[in-house]
């Protein structure tokens, strides 16, 4: 299966989610990530304003700003790659291109998810085998994940029936290193 394919597939199964599938779903992943002292102690994570039928990551944003870490979030520029801005509470992001909620805090630059002790990363499927992700198919987060550490934790969020045997893979594709799913963080 390529690429297009399988993103059809997933964005459809994920639209066949019931409003408490999806909450359950999203309560599974947040208690699963919340739980985890890497995510916990982390003073900066890069996290992700989730949208339309991805799993919730708003109440997973808010907890870690309140638990006191400093929480960046993108902000998609013009070539799809991404800067960054500190969530500064529930006012602080606006409406920006394709239906993404974006931090109205001072632009941070590309470079600042290098801080990062954790970085949380959308995807639409993950290969148990190697990692590897499929994302919307801008590149945005194969060029985070490529100016980051061999060492920095990055966690995909997927609902169950995500984690793959098999995800098509290019040369410029780069692996997660756990992903969180409903049932619970698995290392990959
Ligand atoms: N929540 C979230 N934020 C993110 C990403 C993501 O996948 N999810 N990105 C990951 O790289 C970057 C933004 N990249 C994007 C690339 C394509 C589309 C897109 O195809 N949008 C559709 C509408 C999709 C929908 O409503 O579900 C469109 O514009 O038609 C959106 C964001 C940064 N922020
Ligand atoms: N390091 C990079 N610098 C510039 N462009 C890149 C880089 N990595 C990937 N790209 C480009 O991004 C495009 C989309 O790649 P791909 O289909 O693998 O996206 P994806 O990983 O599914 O999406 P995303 O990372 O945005 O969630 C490709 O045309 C690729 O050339």
């Amino acid at each position: 299966m390529d690429k297009p394919e399988l993103r059809r597939r997933v964005l459809t199964a994920r639209l066949e989610l019931s409003d408490p599938e999806r909450r359950e779903a999203a309560r599974g992943i947040r208690e699963g990530l919340l739980a985890d002292p890497r995510v916990t102690m982390a003073g900066t994570v890069a996290c992700y304003w989730s949208m339309g039928s991805e799993p919730a990551t708003q109440g997973l944003v808010y907890a870690l700003w309140k638990h006191g870490a400093t929480v960046i979030l993108p902000v998609l520029r013009p070539d799809s790659d991404l800067d960054w801005a500190a969530y500064e509470g529930p006012d602080s992001l606006r409406p920006g291109p394709r239906g993404l909620m974006e931090p109205t805090d001072a632009r941070l630059g590309v470079d600042a998810v290098r801080r990062a002790a954790l970085v949380l990363v959308p995807a639409l499927a993950v290969s148990r085998a190697t990692g590897v992700r499929l994302g919307r198919g801008g590149g945005s987060y194969d060029r985070v994940l490529a100016r980051l550490g061999p060492n920095a934790p990055s966690i995909a969020l997927l609902y169950d029936g995500e984690l793959l045997d098999e995800v098509p893979a290019e040369p410029h594709d780069r692996p997660v290193s756990m992903v969180a799913t409903p049932g619970g963080l698995v290392t990959l």
